[in-house]
């Protein structure tokens, strides 16, 4: 019997490092008692709305939030418009992007996703013009779509101040990536300030939302050129893939939802965080926990209630990177526009 791992709790992730994000940050939960008392409520109204018309919003706004956060913090830098009419031909013609979301990392987040965003924050715009944030909103709208899906609640610290800029060159090597090693997705993190037991607490975001096949479609028939399977997944797991995932002349727009049902499996935490999402990138034998990544990944999030516990800390820290406060930002009207 191997001796248990170290537990990647909140506290010992938090402890590891001297970073205590919430004061040092300056975000509060009352930023907006004298201005926007009714922030949270009003928010709350178009989330709970959007997800009973169209739940595929709450991964698509949950998704946004951390591609937001991982590339020059939270300040709403994912929201801005993509490059149209003659300087998007212009931008394509000089091989160039413009802003982060001409990046193909940021391609396919769902146009509903962005929507969403904007109609809550029309809706706070109505009731407390020119004060909250989009960088704010974002933050409420991702946490009220975990709760909604069935994840713990927590409160929302705000006072991040919006974006002057969104500059595509600043995506690259920011964010995750669906083939990154283990040991690449650690880099990733530290350079957010966020440690291993962030990792793997918000890969738990991936309870929730769907997956392109191009992500994976090698794993499922010829993994790393040896035209079987990767062998740390699951073979049931394989199988349910492959019906939705052809190896050829599969459509490019086919997605599957991450908690893929492998019938036997449970749906404790535990199966949902650990599996495709975790299988997907845990897998590298040159990691340092590589010995069992899966029962590294299953040890912290044995429990429900530890597994909320870790990802609300988590999400805490990630949507403490880099907030800008002042006159570094601005308060913008329509979060696809800068002021
Ligand atoms: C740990 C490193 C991460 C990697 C490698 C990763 C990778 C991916 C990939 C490849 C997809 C599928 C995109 C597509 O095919 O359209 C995805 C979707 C998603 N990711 Fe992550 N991600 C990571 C971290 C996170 C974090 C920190 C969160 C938030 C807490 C998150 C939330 C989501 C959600 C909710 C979706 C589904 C989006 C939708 O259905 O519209 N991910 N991620
Ligand atoms: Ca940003």
């Amino acid at each position: 019997r191997e001796a248990p791992l170290p537990l990647p709790t909140a506290r010992s992730a938090a402890g590891t490092t001297s970073r205590r994000a919430p004061e040092r940050h300056g975000l509060s939960l009352d930023f907006y008692a004298k201005t926007c008392p009714a922030v949270d409520q009003i928010v709350g109204n178009v989330t709970a709305e959007r997800f009973r018309d169209h739940p595929a919003s709450g991964p698509a706004v949950l998704r946004l939030f951390h591609h937001d956060c991982f590339v020059e913090g939270c300040d709403a830098s994912i929201l801005i418009a993509p490059t149209t009419g003659a300087k998007a031909g212009e931008a394509a013609a000089a091989g160039r992007a413009v802003v982060e979301r001409d990046m193909e990392e940021n391609r396919n987040l769902p146009q509903y996703g962005f929507d969403t965003v904007e109609m809550a924050k029309a809706a706070v715009e109505r009731k407390c013009p020119g004060v909250v944030t989009c960088a704010d909103v974002l933050a409420l709208a991702a946490r009220d779509f975990v709760h909604l899906a069935g994840g713990p609640h927590y409160e929302v610290k705000k006072g991040r101040k919006d974006s002057k800029v969104s500059l595509a060159g600043k995506v690259r090597g920011s964010l995750p990536r669906a083939n990154s090693t283990v040991d690449e997705l650690l880099r990733v993190f530290a350079a957010k300030g966020l440690s291993a037991g962030d990792l793997v607490a918000l890969s738990g975001g991936h309870t929730i939302g769907f997956a392109h096949c191009a992500h994976f479609v090698g794993r499922l028939y010829d993994f790393r050129g040896t035209r079987k399977p990767d062998p740390f997944m699951d073979a049931r797991l394989v199988k349910a893939l492959r019906m939705t995932c052809p190896y050829t002349g599969g459509s490019a727009r086919a997605v599957v939802p991450f908690d893929v049902s492998t019938r036997s499996s449970s749906t404790t935490p535990t199966t949902k965080t650990c599996s495709p999402g975790w299988a997907s990138s845990a897998r590298t034998r040159r990691s340092s926990w590589t010995r069992g990544p899966g029962r590294w990944c299953r040890s912290s999030v044995q429990t429900k209630a530890r597994f909320f516990k870790a990802f609300v800390a988590s999400m805490d820290r990630m949507g403490s990177i880099r907030v800008k406060k002042g006159k570094k930002g601005e308060v913008r009207k329509i979060c696809s526009q800068h002021l």
